[in-house]
């Protein structure tokens, strides 16, 4: 291995030790940040990732409130509980875990979401918020990326920065992130129709790979000095994750993300950041 490791653990860990100071003082002035959670279905991936999210609330002084609803739950049914977790005072932030079951209207669920109260940077105001450059939660994912590449030198100001994919969580909203007049960059979003991906991922500074396609992102498709992100999560038989890049990218890439230990814990990690912005800026800070 010739890559430098992009390392979303530690880096994360970081991230939460700052918040947990913040935290410590919002409660010092009787807040408690509540961090909700809705967990629909049994799919093992989102429950671990709901368990994480959990955890990492709970190591930092944030309250935990958990919802789950069995995969056979009503489009009614999961928006009820969207209502109460709009109406608890004791949250402060909550998300709704995606994807939602076959069948339901996840546009229509985010959208009935309290504004105030979005952790995840997906309700269509927070979203709309982006679009106008105006302050707001940002999409976890994406805001974990940059601080990851921020954190380790990468340069974004100026970079060619290539996108491959474009699901709600990722892909929809990096390209407008990282365009933002502070990180500079100039962005080509790829997917499923993109003639000739291999020419374009040749001409990449850094290379968001995020389309959920095991090692999708050859060797030979990278320039050498180029930074990797892998977000893709598959599954092999035995449930191990398989990540949208090919192990021998990090012979070739000056950086690399692991997967996991890079992209997703800077998910979790921007999650409580949102929380505790949102926290602050209720209590008027
Ligand atoms: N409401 C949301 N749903 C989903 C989001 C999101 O940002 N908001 N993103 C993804 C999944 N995701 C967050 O929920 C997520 C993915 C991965 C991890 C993570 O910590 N992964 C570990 C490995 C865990 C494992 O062993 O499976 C790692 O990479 O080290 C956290 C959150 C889709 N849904």
């Amino acid at each position: 291995m010739t890559a430098q490791i992009l390392d979303g653990k530690a880096t994360a860990a970081a991230i939460k030790t700052g918040l947990k100071a913040r935290v410590d003082a919002l409660r010092a002035r009787g807040i408690t940040p509540g961090l909700g959670t809705l967990l629909v279905g049994d799919d093992v991936g989102s429950q671990k990732y709901v368990a994480g999210k959990h955890r990492d609330s709970e190591q930092i002084g944030v309250r935990s409130i958990r919802r789950e609803l069995p995969g056979t739950a009503t489009q009614e049914e999961i928006e009820v509980v969207v209502r109460e977790l709009n109406d608890d005072p004791a949250c402060t932030g909550y998300i709704v875990q995606l994807p939602l079951p076959r069948g339901i209207d996840t546009n229509r669920v985010l959208s009935l979401m309290d504004p105030d109260k979005d952790a995840d940077g997906l309700h269509p105001t927070s979203l709309g918020r982006l679009v106008l450059n105006e302050p707001g939660p940002l999409p976890c994912t994406p805001r974990g990326i940059i601080a990851l590449l921020r954190e380790h030198g990468v340069e974004l100001n100026g970079a060619h920065v290539v996108v491959v994919g474009r699901g709600i969580t990722v892909g929809r909203s990096i390209p407008l992130m990282l365009t933002r007049r502070s990180e500079n960059a100039t962005v080509t979003q790829c997917h499923t129709g993109t003639r000739d991906l291999p020419a374009l991922l040749k001409q990449a500074d850094v290379i968001v790979a995020a389309a959920g396609v095991p090692h999708l992102i050859k060797p030979e498709d990278v320039r050498p000095g180029a930074a990797v992100l892998d977000v893709g999560v598959s599954r092999d038989e035995h449930g191990k994750i398989v990540g949208d890049v090919h192990p021998g990218v990090a012979e070739v890439a000056a950086w690399i993300s692991p997967n996991p230990g890079g992209v997703g814990p800077m998910t979790r990690a921007q999650l409580l950041v949102n929380v505790v912005e949102a926290a602050e800026r209720a209590a008027g800070e």
